[in-house]
């Protein structure tokens, strides 16, 4: 559906995006993924048509350069909502822009906005609010969204409510772009994903087939208190095994052994949990620093 080739940003002494290639797939979510200042937005925005690339190029399938902004819809990450406008009101201020658009029902449907339909939009709380910003890139039916961090600074609930609503979108077959730095959220929406870093993209695939190229191994994790660590030391490699937020993790290809020798050594097992690599294990891996640090 959508081409990019090439691709460079350079400002006067940074280069924003460093020549990127990728492919977005009809139909999916596919998010843009890395640390603040790794060109997410700048790309986004020049797929969006809103800046001029230094070098490359990018094209959407079966629509002329001319007509792209009427398939695209945006997700900005600051939009000004208008003063004593209730949400209905604003709703039917930006369809008033389009020939073409959404009833306002269905949008209500998509982005569960029942509950705050008369609220004044000064009144509207942070997901509230991001819920009626995602209508509003929704007004003139595009094939294409862009969602621009769109859930950075929600709550869980909030964010996981937003999750769902994405999902009603992809239900109605439209593309779904989405930049993000939580990689619980990519892992949990994106069939294709793009990491950057310093403008250059370090890797990109599906979620599932980037973990199973990356990761043979599970993670054991145990509490640090009462721990030991010269055990640790002796135990394994200094590479596999790390501290991380008050707890051990101890990278393993077999677990019944690992658990054998941490038995032996009489480490207590009390709080032991195993988890599988995801995401976030997946760029300290690609990077060597966590995406949040
Ligand atoms: N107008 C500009 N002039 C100069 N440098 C810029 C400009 N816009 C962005 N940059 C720089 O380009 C790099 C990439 O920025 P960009 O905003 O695309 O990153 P990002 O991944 O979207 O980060 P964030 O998650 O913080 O939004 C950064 O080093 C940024 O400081």
């Amino acid at each position: 559906m959508i081409e990019v080739n090439k691709l460079s940003k350079h400002y006067r002494d940074v280069i924003a995006v460093d020549d990127i290639s990728f492919t977005v797939v009809q139909g999916h979510c596919f998010g843009l993924l890395g640390p603040n200042g790794a060109g997410k937005t700048t790309t986004i925005e020049i797929m969006e048509g809103i800046l001029t690339p230094t070098h490359g190029t990018v094209e959407f399938a079966g629509v002329n350069a001319q007509e792209v902004s009427q398939h695209i819809g945006i997700q900005f990450q600051h939009t000004a909502l208008q003063d004593y406008l209730s949400v209905k009101e604003t709703l039917n201020l930006f369809k008033s822009f389009y020939q073409r658009s959404v009833d306002i029902e269905t949008l209500v449907q998509w982005c569960d906005l029942q509950d705050i339909i008369d609220r004044d939009n000064r009144l509207l709380s942070g997901g509230q609010r991001q819920r009626l910003l995602l209508a509003l890139a929704l007004i003139n039916d595009p094939q294409i969204v862009f969602l621009d961090e769109p859930t950075t600074g929600l709550d869980p609930q909030s964010r996981r409510h937003f999750w769902q609503l994405i999902e009603n979108i992809k239900e109605q077959h439209k593309t779904v772009i989405l930049t993000t730095h939580y990689m619980d959220e990519a892992q949990q929406l994106c069939d294709q994903i793009v990491i950057m870093d310093h403008g250059k993209i370090i890797e990109q695939g599906s979620p599932k087939a980037l973990l199973e190229r990356h990761f043979d191994q599970v993670f054991l994790t145990l509490p640090t208190q009462g721990l030991d660590t010269r055990i640790l030391s002796d135990l394994f490699q200094p590479g596999q095994w790390q501290i991380i937020k008050e707890r051990v993790e101890i990278a393993t290809e077999h677990v019944e052994d690992t658990v054998k020798s941490l038995i032996q050594a009489n480490v207590p097992l009390t709080g032991l949990h195993v988890k599988s690599a995801n995401l976030d294990d997946l760029f300290l891996k690609l990077t060597g620093h966590s995406l949040r640090g």
